[in-house]
């Protein structure tokens, strides 16, 4: 079995350290919740070797790269349908999976956002995501509110997960290596089901918030919800980076009353 060519176009920087894949399947710790994991990019399968000895997990596979399919289905017969050859951020999961569900990966750097944007639209299933980023954006996910690195990412995400930072990675675990150094995380879904305001509006409100993060929120604001009339109160006179989940969330609330 010849090994896939890396190419630099679809991410590939294989994992060579299995102590580090060992730690990252291990990542997974809410497996009474699910018993179906999807692994994106597997690549060569230094994850999915780990995974696939799990008996408590079903592991379904994704790897837009054509050369990594015929390697893993050549690897693991056992698959069937379960390994699908194609674009994660095309996937319908719907389709896929009928309950809840875990996502795993090393995920390729250059579509990080996407991937995070995807299971947030998929939260309703996605209980769990332990995953291997660019460490910058692994911390921007994990940044708390008054830092540089908090962002619209780090508000959607702890809107809906309770999000750990589990340990970095260094370039020399991959072949061939990245130019940066690499984080692992994991979301792990929190209690609300719904968050207590128009959920579409604090999304909205979050975004244009940060789109112009130097801005107060009252200027922020004024250019997307023209209709609002803004009152005195003093979030208004904040700045996104310095409002918490909760805080948006009040803010989202007083923003509907102020529409009406
Ligand atoms: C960083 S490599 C990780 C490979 C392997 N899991 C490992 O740890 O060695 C990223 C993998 O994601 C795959 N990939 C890139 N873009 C993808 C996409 N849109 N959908 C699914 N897989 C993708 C690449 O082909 C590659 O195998």
């Amino acid at each position: 079995m010849s090994l896939v060519r890396a190419k630099k176009h679809l991410g590939q920087h294989f994992l060579t350290d299995k102590k580090i894949a060992a730690k990252i399947v291990d990542g997974l710790v809410h497996t009474d919740q699910y018993s179906q994991v999807l692994e994106v990019g597997p690549g060569m399968g230094i994850l999915s070797d780990i995974l696939l000895e799990r008996k408590d997990l079903e592991t379904f596979m994704i790897d837009i790269d054509v050369e990594s399919y015929h390697f893993l289905n050549d690897k693991y017969p056992q698959m069937g349908e379960r390994l699908i050859n194609g674009d994660f951020l095309k996937m319908d999961l719907k389709k896929v999976f009928s309950g809840k569900y875990a996502i795993i990966g090393n995920f390729p750097y250059n579509i990080s956002s996407q991937i995070l944007f995807k299971v947030l639209e998929h939260r309703e299933n996605v209980v769990e995501m332990v995953g291997m980023f660019q460490k910058e954006v692994a911390e921007r996910c994990a940044s708390k509110s008054g830092t540089k690195d908090y962002g619209i990412l780090s508000v959607l995400i702890q809107a809906y997960y309770n999000i750990d930072y589990l340990f970095s990675v260094k370039p020399g675990t991959f072949n061939p290596p990245p130019k940066v150094n690499s984080g692992v995380i994991r979301l792990s879904r929190n209690e609300r089901v719904t968050l207590d305001c128009d959920e579409k509006l604090f999304w909205i409100v979050v975004k244009a918030g940060f789109n112009q993060r130097r801005k107060t929120l009252r200027n922020a604001l004024s250019g997307v919800l023209p209709k609002v009339k803004m009152d005195d109160n003093i979030y208004f006179e904040k700045r996104a980076e310095q409002l918490s989940v909760e805080d948006f969330i009040t803010l989202t609330q007083l923003v509907t009353k102020l529409a009406l």
